[in-house]
């Protein structure tokens, strides 16, 4: 009889948990109100993360003589993560478009982010027809469109490692925008990490 080894499941978890620690990719997202972290947020970043206006616009503007880049990273459809379901108020087995891309200026990353929306509500958004150029240069033009409450977390997302983005992130943002058509509404969940080399070039503290 052929001699089988088992991998003990508790040293694997071990193993996998000091590895995803090493890569800094979190087990799970810890998302909080904004208001809540607000003593940890130094005022430099507070102006950036609790800002409600397009990032886009606002990372134009810092970036100065910088040349502004949208990189597209993947799109396509796939199933949300358990936490974006529930941001959403979806069910985690629905189907939604989504869409990771890292913000550049001068092509080096400042922001990834990841949006998520229900596959059901995309009816005639032509939202894949973006490509390179940025969700908030549409999003912002939408008329009617409603911004739900911002939350936040300080963990590095993990669809960026995968991207060969290794970096620190200094503050993460999530919120839903919401806007009517006439064929119904469409949620959009909108999740931004600002990394540390952004941090570097625009001389704000850590965190
Ligand atoms: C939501 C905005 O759009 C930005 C552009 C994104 C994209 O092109 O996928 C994603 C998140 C944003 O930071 C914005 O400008 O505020």
């Amino acid at each position: 009889m052929p001699h089988v080894t088992l991998a003990n499941p508790l040293i694997a978890l071990e193993n996998s948990v000091t590895a995803a620690a090493f890569r800094q990719i979190p087990l799970f997202s810890r998302w909080r109100p904004i208001n809540a972290a607000r003593p940890a947020m130094s005022a430099p970043w507070w102006q950036w993360v609790a800002s409600t206006d397009s990032l886009t616009a606002r990372l134009m503007a810092a970036g100065g003589e910088k040349q502004f880049r949208v990189r597209l990273l993947r799109q396509g459809v796939g199933w949300p993560r358990p936490d974006e379901a529930q941001a959403l108020g979806i069910g985690a087995k629905r189907y939604a478009w989504l869409r990771e891309v890292a913000l550049c200026l001068d092509e080096t990353p400042w922001v990834v982010a990841r949006s998520v929306a229900p596959l059901t509500q995309l009816k005639g958004q032509r939202l894949e027809s973006l490509g390179e150029r940025s969700l908030g240069s549409w999003l912002f033009r939408q008329p009617g469109l409603v911004r739900g409450p911002l939350e936040v977390t300080t963990q590095f997302p993990p669809f960026a490692s995968v991207s060969g983005i290794q970096e620190d992130c200094a503050w993460g943002r999530r919120s839903v925008f919401y806007h009517g058509c006439k064929h119904g509404g469409l949620s959009l969940l909108v999740q931004e990490y600002f990394l540390a080399a952004m941090a570097d070039d625009l001389g704000l503290p850590s965190r």
